[in-house]
């Protein structure tokens, strides 16, 4: 469960009087996500999710991130909006956090992700960088490669203590995806943490994306190198070509891969590893006390890490190279 800041009932009930969504019925703390505070509001109008925002969330980037929500809705992507108090704010301060509003989003999370999601997902991936090419606001990404070295600066003198020799495995890797990261590759709107639960599914159409709050711009190709490691691994975390097949082709049915994306997916991809491994084992070491949070195994990572070092290129991902003759 991710309650890192608690809010006391009256407290609550004050905060929402700022805003047009009924009176408080219940609420209750959600059992998921590892990153800010949610909650589930029962008021009087339905239901709605309150996230107060913790540590990797700065309150300067929150207009970025609401804005982007109605900017994607407005072009056809299904997203939550942010309700606005009577004050025309859609950001408060509550348990002195900057705390949110945002509508409930019908559909759940596939825990066991099918073809038919890894399709979805790609879809709605290349339409929502499509949909960001015009949202005119900017945000460099503070978790792309040169925000990886001190992550690991943080971590490095325990990293062993999770497995001996991963704080080499990781120096080694950091030295390389410095050395290479790609510059010339299209940027747009990112979502940059588009796991499963963070996609809504009803059955297996595709109902909502959730949770920007790491949206940023970036290269559009390293979201889809996240979701390659996000959704195509199976839980024994054997890699399924399959599936990768079914992301990116649908992926490409909307937005085509340039050749240099193409032949740089590989590298993006180890990127992509290598981000949420530093991110889960600085949380791994760091759980805040009485925190209410089932903190996310960095081992996982490091696994996909070592498979994408092994990628020879995107015919490994079950498609043919742009420019391939059959
Ligand atoms: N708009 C929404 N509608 C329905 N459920 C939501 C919504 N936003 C968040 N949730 C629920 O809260 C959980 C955690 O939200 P998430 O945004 O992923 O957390 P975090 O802020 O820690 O990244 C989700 O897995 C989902 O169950
Ligand atoms: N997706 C990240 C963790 C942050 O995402 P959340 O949506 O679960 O809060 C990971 O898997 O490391």
């Amino acid at each position: 469960m991710a309650v890192y800041t608690d809010v006391a009932a009256d407290e609550l009930a004050d905060f929402l009087k700022a805003y047009e969504i009924g009176d408080l019925l219940s609420y209750k703390g959600i059992a998921e996500g590892v990153e800010n505070s949610n909650f589930l509001l029962h008021t009087t109008r339905g239901y709605f999710i309150l996230t107060l925002y913790e540590k990797r969330v700065a309150a300067d980037d929150l207009p970025y991130f609401l804005s982007l929500m109605a900017h994607l809705a407005a072009r056809g992507v299904s997203c939550p909006q942010p309700a606005t108090n009577r004050a025309g704010e859609v950001c408060g301060t509550l348990s002195g956090r900057p705390a949110v509003i945002i509508n409930f989003l019908e559909g759940v999370w596939p825990r066991r992700p099918n073809l038919a999601h890894c399709a979805g997902v790609g879809e709605a991936m290349a339409k929502m960088h499509r949909a960001g090419l015009d949202y005119p606001s900017y945000r460099s990404n503070p978790l792309s490669v040169t925000g990886w070295r001190p992550l690991f600066n943080i971590a490095a003198s325990r990293a062993d203590e999770i497995q001996p020799g991963l704080r080499d495995f990781i120096a080694a890797e950091l030295d390389y995806l410095e050395g290479n990261w790609p510059e010339q590759l299209p940027t747009g709107v990112i979502h940059a943490d588009l796991f499963p639960d963070n996609v809504f599914f009803i059955g297996d159409k595709l109902s909502g994306l959730i949770d920007f709050p790491f949206s940023c711009n970036d290269i559009l190709a390293y979201d889809v190198a996240i979701c390659l490691n996000a959704w195509c691994f199976e839980p024994d975390l054997s890699f399924n070509v399959t599936k990768a097949r079914a992301l990116l082709n649908a992926y490409q049915r909307e937005r085509a891969l340039s050749e240099a994306e193409q032949a740089a997916l590989p590298l993006l991809a180890r990127g992509a590893a290598m981000r949420f491994l530093l991110t889960r084992l600085v949380d791994f070491l760091n759980v805040p006390a009485g925190a209410l949070v089932r903190p996310k195994d960095p081992l996982e990572y490091v696994r996909k890490l070592r498979f994408q070092q092994n990628v020879a290129g995107i015919r490994d991902y079950g498609v043919e190279a742009a420019g391939a003759v059959a």
